[in-house]
């Protein structure tokens, strides 16, 4: 059995269709990601996981239970990144995982926690001193106390530099390691790829795509990108795409100016195709690649929508 099922989610708020039909199920041990552009709903997702958003319907099963039922019993079974605004300020880092921890019949002990989050060295100091990367190690530490089966983190990582990052990440992979499932917004495609078993990539409130990140790459990676870039202006560029547009292994086009981006799943003969034409035309062409696909390109793919990092 899943040990989350999340059926039909939908919330509005007022005219702003938030969430409209999210559908996915998670096995225990799972790092399951959810990616998406700025309002996709990914926040508003979680939140209805977490219990702390109604949903307008549609139905949230934590190993078994639910939210209307059993929420006593859901609450010792997840854990959540608080915000950092909810951690206290002026208590140390063991201070706030103690005090965490009294709020449970049940929980880790504080030293163990802090290994986790390798904060053992940063114990006795206070939380305002703490950098941004400490602190949200600390985030995940609270999430953690209460010894969870799953753990939400909402874009962990946001605003962190690269090595604190990696810190983070090392702490996802030691909680795989425990058997913990985890449940992770991000905005960094890299750390989508590395960390998680599943990628679900949502838009407009809406699941687009959802599998393994090498399984989403291989649907593409019969695709290239063949990028082609013209001396003569932007009229060579627009007659080379109406006749690609015509080729068979041409999937899409895209054109701004003199350059000119085919996809294509033999690009070879598109290459020949396309030189073909211009060398009848006359049309010179001065710079040619053929790039590789990256998780970041079936996003694109999947929502049209340049990434942001
Ligand atoms: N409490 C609220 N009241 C009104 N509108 C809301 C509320 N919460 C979210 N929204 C709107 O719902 C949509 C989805 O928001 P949500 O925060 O879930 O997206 P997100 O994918 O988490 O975005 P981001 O990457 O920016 O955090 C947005 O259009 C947002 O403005």
């Amino acid at each position: 059995m899943s040990i989350l099922e999340v059926k039909g989610l939908r919330k509005s708020f007022g005219t702003v269709k938030a969430v409209e039909e999210i559908s996915f199920s998670v096995e225990a041990g799972e790092v399951f990601t959810i990616i998406g552009p700025n309002g996709a709903g990914k926040t508003t997702t979680l939140e209805m996981i977490e219990g702390l958003q109604t949903p307008d319907s549609g139905t949230v099963t934590i190993d078994g239970l639910t939210w209307a039922k059993n929420s006593d019993q859901i609450k010792y079974r997840i854990g959540v990144q608080p915000q950092s605004s909810a951690m206290f300020e002026l208590l140390t880092v063991e201070e706030n995982l103690d005090l965490f921890a009294s709020f449970y019949p049940r929980s880790k002990q504080a030293s163990e926690v802090l290994e986790m989050i390798n904060l053992t060295n940063h114990r006795g100091k206070r939380v305002k001193s703490l950098s941004g990367g400490q602190r949200q190690r600390l985030a995940i530490g609270l999430a953690m106390i209460s010894d969870p089966q799953i753990i939400f983190l909402d874009e962990p990582t946001t605003g962190l530099d690269p090595q604190a990052r990696r810190n983070i990440w090392d702490i996802v992979l030691k909680l795989k390691e425990l058997g913990k499932t985890t449940i992770l917004t991000t905005h960094y495609m890299e750390e989508a790829e590395k960390l998680s078993d599943r990628v679900c990539i949502v838009d407009q409130g809406r699941i687009v795509s959802l599998d393994t990140p090498a399984a989403l790459i291989d649907r593409l990676t019969k695709e290239r990108e063949v990028r082609l870039h013209f001396q003569d202006g932007e009229n060579a560029a627009i007659d080379t795409e109406e006749v690609a547009k015509e080729m068979s292994t041409v999937v899409r086009t895209a054109r701004e100016g003199q350059a000119l981006k085919l996809w294509s799943i033999q690009p070879e003969e598109t290459l020949y195709g396309v030189f073909g034409f211009t060398k009848e035309r006359g049309y010179r062409v001065e710079q040619v690649s053929i790039r590789e696909m990256s998780l970041e390109d079936v996003f694109i793919a999947f929502t049209g929508k340049e990434w942001r990092d």
